[in-house]
């Protein structure tokens, strides 16, 4: 549904991405592990378009999306779940939610249609629609955000640590929402430092090194591969 080909790609100080190749299945919740600044962020910022490769393609929906602007990638339906504090505190939960089909904005019977498919999906944004979004919790307003993300009808979302600064309980929330996109066929590629969780949520795992995938396989046999356990995962189980 993507896959990306020699992809190199930085910030100016030389290339983070070296030679990047990396193929994502339709319907499918691949995990991205791997050491710090091994490019992982890097990976999604490539593909929501804030970060244009040097060289390479990135294909999606039969096209080479390399470089384009993201305002275009999210009307393609490629859209990026930010790392952290995404919300407007002081805006309701549904203002934040609507602001999520920003450049559809014209088209009110569509957004108020798809605002209340979430709500009926999401019971948390129909209870607190009235409430500033700084008064959720963390897990929350995690929720929120995927909510968000999925005001235009994504095929690919991408999330950046989606269990950065959560307890137990909100990881739980955020694993099934990710269940609840699958199930809706979209695709989810996700970046986790908490390898045991992101895996455990993923069908696919691919683990990273210096730029370069470094293996590409089920999430269980990567999690199950004593070598990956002693070099990413903090020790072998
Ligand atoms: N905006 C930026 N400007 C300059 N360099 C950056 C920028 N973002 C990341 N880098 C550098 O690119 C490299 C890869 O960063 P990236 O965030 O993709 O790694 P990562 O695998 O996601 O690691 P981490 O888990 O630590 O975030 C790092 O050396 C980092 O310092």
């Amino acid at each position: 549904m993507i896959s990306m080909t020699g992809v190199y790609a930085g910030y100016g100080g030389g290339d983070v991405l070296q030679g990047l190749d990396l193929e994502l299945a339709h319907r499918s919740v691949t995990c991205i592990v791997g050491p710090n600044g091994a490019g992982k962020s890097t990976v999604l910022r490539t593909i929501s378009g804030q970060l244009a490769p040097r060289l390479g393609q990135i294909r999606f929906g039969g096209h080479d999306i390399a470089g384009r602007h993201p305002a275009r990638l999210i009307k393609a339906g490629i859209v990026q779940v930010p790392q952290k504090n995404g919300l407007f505190p002081a805006m309701t939960v549904e203002e934040n939610v609507l602001l999520g089909g920003y450049l559809r904005r014209r088209e009110k019977a569509y957004l108020r249609g798809r605002y209340a498919q979430l709500a009926e999906r999401f019971p948390l944004i129909a209870e607190r629609a009235g409430d500033p979004a700084g008064n959720l919790s963390g897990g929350q307003r995690r929720t929120v955000e995927f909510a968000r993300a999925l005001m235009l009808e994504p095929a690919l979302v991408l999330l950046d640590e989606p269990s950065l600064g959560l307890d137990p309980r909100s990881l739980g929330l955020v694993g099934d929402t990710v269940n609840t996109m699958r199930e809706s066929g979209i695709t989810v590629l996700i970046v986790e430092q908490n390898v045991r969780f992101g895996l455990g949520i993923a069908d696919r795992g691919v683990v990273m090194e210096s730029g370069r995938v470094l293996m590409a396989d089920s999430a269980k046999t990567i999690l199950d591969d004593p070598e990956m356990g002693a070099l990413f995962l903090g020790g072998a189980p």
